[in-house]
C-alpha cells in the first residue's frame, strides 16, 4: 500500500485521506496548526513551517513518501525539483507545483507561452508601482497578492483613492514571502465555472461536467454542477483547460477557472488538486468525486469514466468571530431537509469568514438546478459558528 503526504491538511486534504483510507492506503497529514482537519483521521500528523524547506526536507526523510501531494499553495514549492531528482512522485508534478503556487508564473506560461486568452495583467512592488499598473489597466481591477487563495488579500480598485488601501491590503493577506501583486482589469463575465480535469498516467484527459460558483471577497460562497452552458463554449474551456494542464505535466486532478463573457472564455488560474467549488461532488453528483479521481490518477488505478449522477450544490458555513473550539447551532434544520447533507470540517479554531463547513443539497438528474442553489443557500444560512 501507498504512503501519501500531503503538505496542507485542511477540508480538501480531509477528503482526499477518507477516500485514501477507504482503499487501505497510509497517510501523512502535515499542515502550520495542530490537529487540522486531515490530521484527525491520518496514519500521522505533523506541524511545520511550510514555507521552511529545511522542515519540509525533513519531512520526506522522515516518511519516504511514494507520493507527495501538496494541498495548498503557501509550501516552499521549489524544494519540489529537488525531491524528483531523488526520485520521489511529486502531484501533479513539481512544475505544476511550483508554477501555480505563484501568479505570475502560472499567469506568463498561459498568456505569453500558451496564447490563452486571460484578464489584462501586470505586475506590482510598491503601492507607487501599482498606480502606475492600474493606469496601464485600466480601472475598475483586481489586486490580489502573488501568493495567497481563497481571495486572502484581494480587493478591487474603482477609482484611484483605493489604490494605496489595495496595496496594504494584499500585504496583510499575502500568505507566501513574496511582496509582488497582480493587478488585473475586471472582467464583466456572465458566469464563472470550474472544469475539473483529470490527467491520468495512460495519457487520457478526462473532464467532470462543469461547475457553476458564485463569489464574495473572492472566496467562493456556492457552487453547483452541472453549470449550464452551450456546448461549443464547454469545448473550448476543455481545450484550454488541456493545453495548460499538459504544458504543467503530470498526474492527478486540476480545478481550471474560467470567466465566460461575452467577448470569449477567459482562463483565470487553476488548482493542481481538488478544487475547494468542486466539493459539490460531495453531494454524490458523480460517479466518483473529485477526491476520489485525485486518489486514483495518483495511484495510475483506471477511471473508466466519469458520469454525472445528480444534480447538487455545496454552500459554505462560515464563521463570523474569532473562537477556540467552535460549536454549531442549526444543524437540525439542515439534517431534517431531505436531499440534503452537511460536512462540518473540524477546524480548531474559527475566526471571521473561515471556512468551518459545507451544506450539500442535490436532486435527480431532471431536478431544477436554481432550486438546489436556493436550497443550499438558505440552509447554509441557518447554521450559526458559536464559540466553543
Ligand atoms: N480579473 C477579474 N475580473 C473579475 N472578477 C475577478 C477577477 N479576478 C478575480 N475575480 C473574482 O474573484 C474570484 C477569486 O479570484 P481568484 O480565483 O483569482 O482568487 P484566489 O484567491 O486564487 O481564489 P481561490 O484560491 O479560492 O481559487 C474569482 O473567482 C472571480 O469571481
Ligand atoms: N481555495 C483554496 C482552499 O479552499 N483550500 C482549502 O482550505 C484550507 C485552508 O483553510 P483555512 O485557511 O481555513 O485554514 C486548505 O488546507 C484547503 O483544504
Ligand atoms: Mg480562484
Amino acid at each position: 500500500m501507498a504512503k501519501i503526504l500531503l503538505f496542507g491538511s485542511g477540508e480538501l486534504g480531509k477528503e482526499f485521506t477518507i477516500a485514501a483510507k477507504r482503499i487501505g492506503q497510509t497517510v501523512i497529514a502535515v499542515d502550520s496548526y495542530p490537529n487540522a482537519p486531515a490530521a484527525q483521521l491520518a496514519d500521522f500528523s505533523e506541524v511545520i513551517n511550510m514555507l521552511d524547506g529545511n522542515a519540509m526536507d525533513a519531512m520526506i526523510e522522515k516518511y519516504k513518501p511514494d507520493y507527495i501531494v501538496p494541498e495548498i499553495e503557501a509550501i516552499r514549492t521549489e524544494r519540489f525539483y529537488e525531491y524528483e531528482k531523488q526520485g520521489y512522485t511529486v502531484i501533479p508534478s513539481a512544475r505544476a507545483a511550483n508554477f501555480t503556487m505563484n501568479r505570475k508564473a502560472i499567469r506568463d506560461l498561459a498568456s505569453k507561452e500558451l496564447g490563452l486568452k486571460t484578464p489584462e495583467y501586470r505586475y506590482a512592488t510598491s503601492a507607487e508601482s501599482l498606480k502606475k499598473a492600474v493606469e496601464e489597466v485600466g480601472m475598475p481591477c483586481v489586486v490580489k497578492p502573488l501568493m495567497s487563495s481563497s481571495g486572502k488579500g484581494q480587493s478591487s480598485i474603482k477609482t484611484a483613492a483605493d489604490i494605496e488601501k489595495a496595496w496594504n491590503y494584499s500585504q496583510a493577506g499575502s500568505r507566501g514571502d513574496v511582496a509582488e501583486v497582480i493587478v488585473e482589469a475586471f472582467v464583466n463575465f456572465n458566469y464563472e465555472i470550474t472544469l475539473l480535469t483529470v490527467t491520468q498516467r495512460n495519457g487520457k484527459t478526462l473532464f467532470c461536467p462543469p461547475i457553476g460558483h458564485r463569489q464574495e471577497r473572492g472566496d467562493y460562497m456556492e457552487s453547483w454542477q452541472p453549470a449550464p452552458m452551450e456546448s461549443a463554449i464547454l469545448k473550448k474551456a476543455q481545450q484550454m483547460a488541456e493545453k495548460v494542464t499538459t504544458a504543467l505535466t503530470g498526474f492527478g486532478i486540476w480545478g481550471v477557472e474560467f470567466f465566460m463573457a461575452d467577448d470569449g472564455v477567459y482562463f483565470s488560474e487553476l488548482s493542481p488538486r481538488p478544487h475547494d467549488t468542486g466539493m459539490v461532488t460531495l453531494a454524490k453528483t458523480q460517479n466518483f468525486n473529485e477526491f476520489e479521481l485525485h486518489l486514483r490518477a495518483i495511484l495510475g488505478l483506471p477511471i473508466p469514466e466519469i458520469t454525472q449522477e445528480r444534480i447538487g450544490c455545496s454552500a459554505v458555513i462560515l464563521a463570523s468571530e474569532n473562537s477556540e473550539n467552535p460549536t454549531y447551532e442549526g444543524l437540525e434544520i439542515v439534517a431534517a431537509s431531505s436531499k440534503t447533507d452537511f460536512r462540518i470540517f473540524g477546524k480548531p479554531a474559527s475566526r471571521p469568514y473561515r471556512r468551518m463547513g459545507v451544506v450539500l443539497t442535490y436532486d435527480n438528474l431532471d431536478g431544477n438546478i436554481l432550486e438546489v442553489i436556493e436550497r443550499a443557500k438558505n440552509l447554509a444560512s441557518e447554521v450559526k459558528v458559536i464559540s466553543g
